[in-house]
Formats: C-alpha cells, sequence, structure tokens
C-alpha cells in the first residue's frame, strides 16, 4: 500500500524534476503474473533554469488542490532573483590563441581556429584591417590551392549554407577572393562562436594560393566593413562579445617568435607598466585612431596627430613621407627606389629605433624590426620596415608597430584602443 506520504514525496521530488530518491515502488511488482516493468528517468533536456525548491512545492500544493501559502510565493521571487543575479555574475566566456609568424620575417601571423563538427582545424590570418572571415574550403578549384588545409562544410553535421548569399573582398595589397557563406561552430583558443558565418572561397587570389600557411582570414574590424550580400554578417568577436568577460580582444605580437591573441580578457601577465589607451574612430569600419607625435633615435618628440589604422593583417608600418624621410636621412645609403617600390638600405647599415606616441606614452621600435628583409636571399640590399603611406591614401601602423606593444581592441561603447609597454 503507497502511503500518502510516499505520494507527496515523490510527487514533490518529481515536480523538481529530482526523480524519486524513495526505494522504487511504483513500476516493480513482486507479483510475476503481471512480469516486470521498469522506468528509465531521463534528465529534463529543457530543464536549463536552476531548481527552484519553492516553485516545486507551490506546486504540489497547486496539483492537490491545497491553497498554497503565501510566504510559498514570496519565497520563489527571491529564489529565482537570487539565481539571476548568480548567472550574472558568473565569468563568462574568454579564449587564447597563439599568434605563429609564417615565415622568418613574419610577413603574417596566423592563429589555429576550428571549424565545424566534428573540429575540422585551420590556420587564420586574424586581420583588424578587415571584417571578412574567409576559408580555402571544398568549393576553392584545386588549382588555387597550393598546401593549405580546407574546411569541407559537407563533412560538418552542423554547417548551414546561408542561401543565396555572396562575398568578394579586395584588399589593399591588391590580393583578393570571394565566394559563398555556410554558418557553422566556429572557435578560436577555446571561445566557441556558434552559428558564425564562414565565408567560403570559390576563388582566390594567386598571393593566397601563394602563401601555403595561410588557410583564410578572421577579420576584427568592425563589421560594418563585412562584404556579404544581401545582408552583411557579423565578425567573430562581434558574435562573442555578450558573453565576453570584458569587451575586449588583445594582440601580443612578437619579433620572429609567437605571441598570443586573448578574447575577454586582459593578461596582466603580458604588459609591463599601465595600458594608455585612446579614443577610436570605427568609421568606416578599422581601428581608427591617431598617433600623438614620433621620434627618430634619440632625437626631439616630434608632437603631431597622425591619423591611422592599427592592422593586425599588414606586415608593415606605413606614415606620412615626411616622417619617413626623417627617418631614413639617419641611414648611411638609403634611398627610396622605385625599382624596389620603397626604401631600401644596405643591409649593414645602422638604423636608428622610431618612436611612436599614444596620448601622453611613448613606444620605441627597436632597429631590428625595420631592417626587415634582404630584396633577396643573397642580396646586400635590404627592404625598411618603415614605408610611405602616401600611394595609400591611409596610414597603416601594421605588425612592425604593433609588435612592439601590447595592443588592447576595446569594443566598449565607446570603442578605444590601448597600448602598453611589454
Ligand atoms: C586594411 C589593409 S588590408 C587588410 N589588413 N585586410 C590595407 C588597406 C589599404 C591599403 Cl592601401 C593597404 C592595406
Ligand atoms: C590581410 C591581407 S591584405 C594585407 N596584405 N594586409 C592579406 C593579403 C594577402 C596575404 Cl598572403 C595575407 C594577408
Amino acid at each position: 500500500m503507497v502511503s500518502f506520504t510516499d505520494l507527496f514525496l515523490t510527487s514533490l521530488l518529481a515536480a523538481a524534476g529530482l526523480g524519486s530518491v524513495l526505494p522504487p515502488r511504483i513500476g516493480t511488482t513482486k507479483d510475476p503474473k503481471i512480469g516486470r516493468l521498469s522506468l528509465q528517468q531521463v534528465r529534463n533536456p529543457r530543464a536549463h533554469k536552476a531548481f527552484n525548491g519553492a516553485r516545486a512545492t507551490y506546486r504540489t500544493f497547486l496539483k492537490y488542490g491545497v491553497p498554497a501559502p503565501d510566504y510559498l510565493k514570496k519565497a520563489i521571487a527571491h529564489i529565482d532573483e537570487e539565481q539571476e543575479e548568480a548567472y550574472a555574475r558568473i565569468k563568462r566566456d574568454t579564449g587564447s590563441a597563439a599568434a605563429i609568424p609564417i615565415n622568418e620575417v613574419d610577413i603574417a601571423y596566423v592563429t589555429p581556429v576550428t571549424v565545424g563538427t566534428p573540429p575540422q582545424t585551420l590556420m587564420l590570418d586574424l586581420d583588424t584591417g578587415s571584417s571578412d572571415l574567409w576559408v580555402f574550403s571544398s568549393l576553392t578549384p584545386s588549382s588555387q590551392i597550393r598546401g593549405q588545409e580546407i574546411y569541407t562544410p559537407t563533412k560538418s553535421s552542423t554547417s548551414q549554407l546561408l542561401n543565396g548569399h555572396t562575398w568578394s573582398i579586395r584588399y589593399g595589397d591588391g590580393s583578393s577572393s570571394r565566394g559563398t557563406v555556410f554558418t557553422d561552430n566556429f572557435t578560436i583558443g577555446g571561445l566557441e562562436v556558434k552559428s558564425q558565418a564562414v565565408q567560403t572561397a570559390q576563388e582566390v587570389s594567386s598571393s593566397f594560393t601563394q602563401e601555403q600557411s595561410l588557410d583564410g582570414l578572421v577579420g576584427l574590424g568592425f563589421s560594418t566593413l563585412n562584404t556579404v550580400r544581401p545582408s552583411s554578417q557579423l565578425t567573430f568577436f562581434d558574435n562573442a562579445r555578450p558573453n565576453l568577460d570584458e569587451e575586449v580582444f588583445t594582440a601580443d605580437l612578437k619579433y620572429h617568435a609567437t605571441g598570443t591573441y586573448d578574447f575577454g580578457f586582459i593578461d596582466s601577465k603580458k604588459h609591463n607598466g599601465t595600458i594608455t589607451y585612446t579614443p577610436v574612430q570605427p568609421s568606416p569600419g578599422y581601428w581608427t585612431h591617431s598617433l600623438s607625435g614620433y621620434s627618430v633615435g634619440s632625437g626631439a618628440f616630434q608632437s603631431s596627430q597622425i591619423s591611422g589604422i592599427s592592422d593586425t593583417g599588414t606586415t608593415l608600418l606605413y606614415l606620412p613621407t615626411a616622417i619617413v624621410t626623417a627617418y631614413y636621412r639617419q641611414v648611411q645609403g638609403a634611398q627610396n627606389s622605385q625599382y624596389y617600390g620603397g626604401y631600401v638600405f644596405p643591409c649593414a647599415s645602422t638604423l636608428p629605433t622610431f618612436t611612436f606616441g599614444i596620448e601622453g606614452a611613448r613606444f620605441t621600435i627597436p632597429a631590428s624590426y625595420i631592417n626587415y628583409t634582404r630584396i633577396s636571399p643573397t642580396s646586400t640590399t635590404c627592404y625598411g620596415g618603415l614605408q610611405s603611406s602616401s600611394g595609400l591614401g591611409i596610414n597603416i601602423f601594421g605588425d612592425v608597430a604593433l609588435k612592439a606593444a601590447f595592443v588592447v581592441f576595446s569594443g566598449t561603447n565607446p570603442p578605444r584602443i590601448g597600448f602598453a609597454p611589454k
């Protein structure tokens, strides 16, 4: 005989989704004639909210038509409230991943990411100078693939074609790519975005084909620059942002070494001293801000507002011609060569450092970063890491500058960018 108390307690616990902790009286019987029935209890997949005991008890009162005491209704309310506050405080998402130079002169940095289910790993160039996330794919003609890893959407159980959407992009250096779009799970350094727009290349230009260790780009510019049509798509950072502990990502790029990109937190172990922030102009979609001036070697600091973009996807530092000529005037044998397409100098020449200002702070780029590369492996002529921006129409604080600092890209409102010594 099942007592009322058993029934009450069992139903109370059942209502709570906790299942019965009583001996399994219900559903089994000792009488062999009736046969044996056993019920498999499963967790309620929709029970994603925390358990609220008062609510469970309240439901039981309702179930048996017993008026619930007032204190119970109040209890339900303040348990819910405390749970909401607890969820609000929980540390949410962060991510951390390597920034690996793809050749011996740091022409670009790639970061391991995973796409799809099961995860497909690709090495992508995290690029704050653009806002398309695109990958070499099973849709890229094999004639345009030379060693790159590809994303195959049909092998991913979570991929979905974004019907009727296409994209096409041309970068400042003349390289380009275009294709179609899927959404899929996308992870960088343990930080996952479900349903990220992943742009699958159907055509890439030769400079991408030749870059064997680069499987695509992750645009970390503002989503306004995204080229997907008819509806533009959000960047990985914009998708991840609501779950991030802090609305930031940081770049700790290194000279001839592997650095890191962090998402959602600022790692104080990666920089020395304070971070100096300066406002970012988010239109048209680059991380556009000003330098407060510059100096060459031990020369006096020249204060002047120099507007440009902090761009992890561009290799070198491009500044106004007046600044660049002032720099190379200090370099024996330097010349602005039409033939080599920029400032070159004898590799044996001694180069000065270059210092740029962020508000009141000063960041010095070592001479070695500006002695960028030999024109060819056997040449004694070297190409500079500081070049004139006059042909570009925009000043670009590329990797040569960024690797001299710890950089915080802050997606707060208003957006800002921070630089710290390291
Ligand atoms: C923003 C970069 S391209 C990139 N980082 N995806 C750029 C723009 C314009 C010129 Cl002229 C050269 C480079
Ligand atoms: C980010 C873009 S444009 C640029 N060079 N800043 C790019 C183009 C070609 C390669 Cl191989 C790698 C990166």
